[in-house]
């Protein structure tokens, strides 16, 4: 039986959904259900205290069939194999429904980085990248920030590649200081795209953006900047939540105070100028739209059943089991799935990656303005094809991703043409 809490089995069902709904050949799902290459390893760590300390890490690989891969690294206690390698399924399909020249992968070592020194952090961080030499490189396998790993760290993991090769290749990471290649925009670039994308929603809809009411699950690099900039286009944040605990403000929260305040290391759950609520409450306070910008597995059936808003944008991977997004579908909640909606981030690193082969950099303004126009585009085709075929937002992203990867396996020769996109008979 479907473990419907496994995101390896929800990412695996995702796709057999767009390969069913596209009557595509049974062979791509064959090639496409399991990640191409997986490493684990284990990184011993000199702690503060003289002893060493083992972190068991992963890279997962699902395809190359596009391009190299490419997906970020999490460091968190709550990491698994099987998590791993749904998160590098989802960055196939979602570099795919921006149509950029990559396949998907995604990194993990557990660790609660809170638990370590600086200088045991970086140790870690250095380590990683040099246990994974062998399968990594600019265009091989490209790693970024993901949860709990950042800017800083990028260059610290930048910093071991280049001395192992010997010479400086800069676009083997992205999201990494701008001294050191780094692209203006990347920092803010999934917050922003998670934005665009309920603004193109909005106007679907027929609502306003002006006063919108928008609830946030998940205060960190993602959630922050979702805010930042939503208010900066006229939405009132009325709920924000973090590990710790959750905060509520019918007319809106001071969102630059709000970021000041966590920036200085605080919870936001002490920030004095709201209400407490229940961590989980964010799901159900009267609001427009939703943004989980955490982890995986937040919105399930009962979660679902609570939700009064409109539109839910998935900010974070993963974030609806297989009973939530069922129960979002009958209850008519337009839901931006994740590979669409927080694909902002991995557009800017694809930027990045291009300005480092050039040796050339953009104005932000450049940036943001290639960033919009990619974020609107890949979000009209999925709304056509939503329409089109009357189906879940996700599965119409799956069926505009999913094609294009069937027809690159068809033109290198995996699947013969006449195949699609009806079924073969055997
Ligand atoms: N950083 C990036 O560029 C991208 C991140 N994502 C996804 O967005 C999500 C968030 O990532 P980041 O913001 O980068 O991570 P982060 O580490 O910067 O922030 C994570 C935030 O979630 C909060 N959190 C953790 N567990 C929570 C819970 N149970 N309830 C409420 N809040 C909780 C943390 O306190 C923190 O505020 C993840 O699913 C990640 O895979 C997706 C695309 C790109
Ligand atoms: O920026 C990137 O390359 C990947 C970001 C990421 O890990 C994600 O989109 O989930």
């Amino acid at each position: 039986m479907t473990d419907h809490f496994n995101p390896y089995e929800m990412a695996k069902s995702q796709l057999l959904d767009a390969v069913k709904a596209l009557s595509l050949d049974d062979r791509v799902y064959e090639i496409l259900k399991n990640p191409m290459r997986v490493m684990e390893v284990s990184i011993p760590v000199r702690m503060n205290d003289c002893s060493v300390k083992t972190f068991i890490g992963y890279r997962s690989q699902h395809t190359d069939v596009m391009g190299p891969t490419k997906g970020g690294v999490r460091f968190h206690p709550g990491v698994t194999l099987d998590e791993v390698k749904a998160l590098s399924m989802w960055m196939t399909f979602k570099t795919q429904v921006l149509g950029l020249p990559y396949g998907g992968a995604k990194g993990g070592v557990i660790v609660d980085p809170k638990s370590l020194t600086e200088r045991e952090l970086e140790e870690l961080s250095r380590e990683y990248i040099r246990s994974l030499m062998a399968i990594i490189g600019p265009d091989k396998d490209i790693p970024a920030p993901d949860v709990n790993t950042n800017s800083k760290l990028m260059g610290l993991m930048l910093d071991e590649y280049d001395r192992v090769r010997g010479f400086n290749v800069p676009g083997f990471i992205t999201g990494k200081p701008l001294i050191l290649g780094g692209s203006l925009g990347r920092l803010e670039a999934t917050g922003r795209g998670v934005a665009i994308t309920i603004l193109e929603a909005v106007k679907r809809l027929g609502l306003n953006i002006e006063g919108l009411k928008v609830s946030i699950q998940g205060f960190g690099n993602v959630g922050k900047y979702t805010a930042k900039i939503l208010v900066e286009m006229g939405a009132k944040i009325v709920a924000v939540s973090d590990s710790k605990g959750a905060i509520y403000k019918d007319t809106g929260l001071p969102i630059d105070q709000l970021l000041k305040f966590v920036e200085e290391g605080n919870r936001v759950s002490d920030f004095s100028e709201a209400d407490r609520i229940e961590a989980m409450q964010v799901f159900e306070v009267d609001c427009d739209v939703v943004v989980p910008a955490a982890l995986e597995n937040q919105i399930t059936g009962e979660v679902a059943k609570k939700i009064k808003a409109k539109v839910i944008a998935e900010a974070a991977n993963g974030p609806t089991t297989r009973e939530g997004d069922q129960v979002l579908y009958e209850k008519g909640i337009v839901v931006i799935p994740d590979i669409l909606c927080n694909a902002g981030g991995v557009t800017v690193s694809y930027f990045e990656w291009v300005q480092n082969k050039m040796g050339y950099y953009w104005k932000e303004e450049e940036v943001n303005n290639k960033l919009q126009e990619k974020m609107v585009s890949s979000f009209d085709n999925v709304y056509k094809m939503y329409e089109l075929h009357d189906v879940h937002m996700r599965t119409a992203a799956y069926m505009v991703s999913v094609g294009r990867i069937a027809e690159a396996l068809s033109a290198r020769g995996w699947i013969k043409e006449w195949c699609m996109p009806f079924k073969c008979k055997e």
